[in-house]
Parts: C-alpha cells; sequence; structure tokens
C-alpha cells in the first residue's frame, strides 16, 4: 500500500512515499503484538549554545520527520583548553564526538563544518549537509562602527590566522588580539570594553538569535570566509544503513556540492582549519547562447601571509558536478602564485 504524506522541513515542502506492509504480509501485526516504541537516535553534540542549537535543528528535522531523538552532550579537547586552536590541533572539536560515534554510544554526530579535518574518517560517512547559514564574517563593535571607522590601533579580537591575516591586510593599522571560548564571552569582551571588537561567523550570531548585535557583514572581497564556515556536517557509521537514508533527507544538494569545492581547496593546499585559507562556492545561474538558463559553481579562494604582507587570490566557475575538481584547480593556481610560502609565513 503507497501513502503519501507531506513532510515540512526547513521551510521547504517535499512529498515523501512511505511502502507499509500489506495487513496479514510476512511483516503484518495481529491485534496482540503491541507496535514497538522507537528508541530515540542519540544525537552526539558539543555542550556550547551554539553547538546545542546546531543540533537541536537536527534533533528536530529527524522527530518532524516521524524519528524520536535526542542530544547527548560530550566534552570536547576544544572545550577544555583555552589555549589557541593553533597549538591543541586538528580536529579538537570533533575528534571525542566521532570516538562517540565509533564507540557506538551515539548514533549521529553534528559538527560545525569548518571545523572538521579534511581527512574522512574511516567508517563515518557524512549522511547529511543541511542548507547553508549565512557563511559571511561578522564585525561586533563598541559604538556599532564598521571596519572602515575603527581608528588606527584599535583592538580586534581573533584568533583565527585566517582572519588575523586578512585584517592586517587591510592597511587599517589595527591591534590584532587572541580570542577564544564560547560566542558569549567573545562578544562579552566588546560589551564590557576589554576590546573594541571581534570578528565571528556571522552564522554563529543567526543561530543563537544574537544576529541583531552584527555591526557589519563583510563581503567576501574584503574578508574571506573559512571553508565550509555556516554549513554543518551531520555523520553516522557508514555501516548504519537505515540512518544513513534517513539522514539523507536533510542534505542540501547545493551547500553540500560548496561545501565540497572549499574543502578540495583545503586538502589540496594541504592546509588545516587554522590555515590563512579562505574560500567561498556559491551556486549561481547562468545563462547559455540560446538563453537557457542553467546553474553552475562559482568559487573563490585566497592565502594570506599571516602578517597580512601578501595574499593570492583566486577563481573559477564550472560545472556543479566538477566541484572537487574545480578546487583542486584553484588550488594548483594558489600554490604557482607563491600559497606554499605564505602557508609557511609565520
Ligand atoms: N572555530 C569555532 C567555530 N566553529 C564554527 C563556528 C561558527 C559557526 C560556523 O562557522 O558554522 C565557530 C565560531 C566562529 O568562527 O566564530
Amino acid at each position: 500500500m503507497q501513502v503519501m504524506f507531506t513532510l515540512v522541513r526547513f521551510g521547504v515542502i517535499s512529498s515523501v512515499s512511505v511502502t507499509t506492509p500489506a495487513a496479514g504480509g510476512p511483516a503484518g501485526r495481529d491485534a496482540h503484538t503491541p507496535i514497538p516504541v522507537e528508541t530515540p537516535i542519540r544525537i552526539g553534540t558539543r555542550g556550547s549554545q551554539l553547538a546545542t542549537t546546531q543540533a537541536g535543528t537536527v534533533r528536530d528535522a529527524l522527530i518532524a520527520a516521524g524519528h524520536p531523538a535526542e542530544l547527548v552532550i560530550i566534552k570536547t579537547a576544544g572545550d577544555k583548553s583555552q589555549a589557541p586552536v593553533a597549538e591543541i590541533g586538528v580536529g579538537v572539536f570533533t575528534t571525542a564526538i566521532r570516538n562517540a560515534l565509533h564507540a557506538g554510544e551515539v548514533d549521529v554526530a553534528v559538527h560545525s563544518y569548518k571545523d572538521l579535518p579534511t581527512a574522512p574518517d574511516p567508517g563515518l560517512v557524512i549522511a547529511a549537509v543541511p542548507p547553508r547559514e549565512d557563511p559571511r564574517d561578522a564585525l561586533v563593535s563598541r559604538g556599532n562602527r564598521v571596519l572602515g571607522e575603527l581608528p588606527p590601533g584599535s583592538t580586534v579580537g581573533t584568533s583565527a590566522p585566517r582572519r588575523a591575516a586578512q585584517l592586517r591586510a587591510s592597511g587599517l593599522g589595527l591591534e590584532i588580539r587572541p580570542l577564544r571560548g564560547n560566542l558569549d564571552s567573545r562578544l562579552g569582551k566588546v560589551a564590557d570594553g576589554e576590546l573594541d571588537a571581534v570578528v565571528v561567523a556571522r552564522a554563529g550570531l543567526v543561530r543563537i538569535g544574537r544576529a541583531e548585535e552584527v555591526s557589519e557583514a563583510f563581503d567576501p572581497v574584503v574578508l574571506l570566509p573559512a571553508p565550509a564556515q555556516g554549513a554543518l556536517a551531520v555523520e553516522c557509521r557508514d555501516d548504519d544503513a537505515r540512518l544513513v537514508s534517513i539522514l539523507a533527507e536533510l542534505d542540501d544538494a547545493s551547500t553540500r556540492t560548496a561545501i565540497d569545492a572549499e574543502r578540495s581547496v583545503l586538502a589540496a593546499l594541504e592546509a588545516g582549519c587554522t590555515a590563512p585559507v579562505g574560500a567561498i562556492a556559491e551556486v549561481v545561474e547562468s545563462i547559455d547562447e540560446d538563453g537557457r538558463i542553467f546553474t553552475e559553481l562559482s568559487l573563490r579562494a585566497c592565502v594570506v601571509a599571516e602578517d597580512g604582507s601578501d595574499t593570492v587570490r583566486a577563481s573559477v566557475v564550472g560545472s556543479t558536478d566538477r566541484a572537487v575538481e574545480l578546487g583542486k584547480e584553484i588550488a594548483a593556481e594558489l600554490l604557482e602564485l607563491g600559497a606554499a610560502e605564505l602557508i609557511g609565513t609565520r
């Protein structure tokens, strides 16, 4: 028997068809067999407000699709230490959650995609990349000033070498200060006067409901975001076929294509999430000679010397099914322009 119903997810209405076994068939139940209560899908997440909000959107989407789900909070190395991420190492926010997934302590992991190392984790699969939030970096400043209004010597907090390098390259004479901790404590440093401004991912502020505190959202020409910024990776064990197909419902093809291209740049440069590498890809509409509209992938990337003294940039537009290849092409172009030397610059 075919049953059609409609499910609302992330504002998109999609039809799903479910085949139920015919009554009395092999999987049929008589009146005495209790209907089994589905055990909740356990979603592993960090405990920060941002992380639980992000994982909460996945939990809510699963529940809306008829699958009970709950959050399981996991402490990561990144939560236990306030040291710069560049010192604690790659995967500080994700390794403990992935280990819980491998160990069967949780069924799903939700990560900020940009925190994931580029190397795949054997046995795990990114089963869904939900629609991306705003990928841009944002300035939150005292007095609600935009970057160009900050006088030379203004203190700007960020510990991402990519942001620090691009801010130094702006030539505004800003004092870049290290910044770690959760979003709330970062914003608190502006409110209490310790810093004149901070730069954070706008996506994080949107997700925790504080987008109105943004003084300026940077055009990627000014500040190119981190590869995969604003996107989530929803991961499960690759042998869990049932979950792989349930989670696939949450996948957004355009976001996945863009992230594949951006992370391919990072992988080909053999750089990690703390490298001064920016990349942004967008699925854009183009028109062919016959006036037909088709979609293409636009990709821009840069590598900046940490002291801001030099920047190399490259961009390309190509077929959406060549996302990974386009990323490799851009990386090769950046390397030709001297990217390896800039990544090595300290
Ligand atoms: N490295 C920490 C981190 N990982 C993901 C986000 C924000 C959300 C996102 O980029 O998707 C942040 C904070 C920040 O960069 O300001």
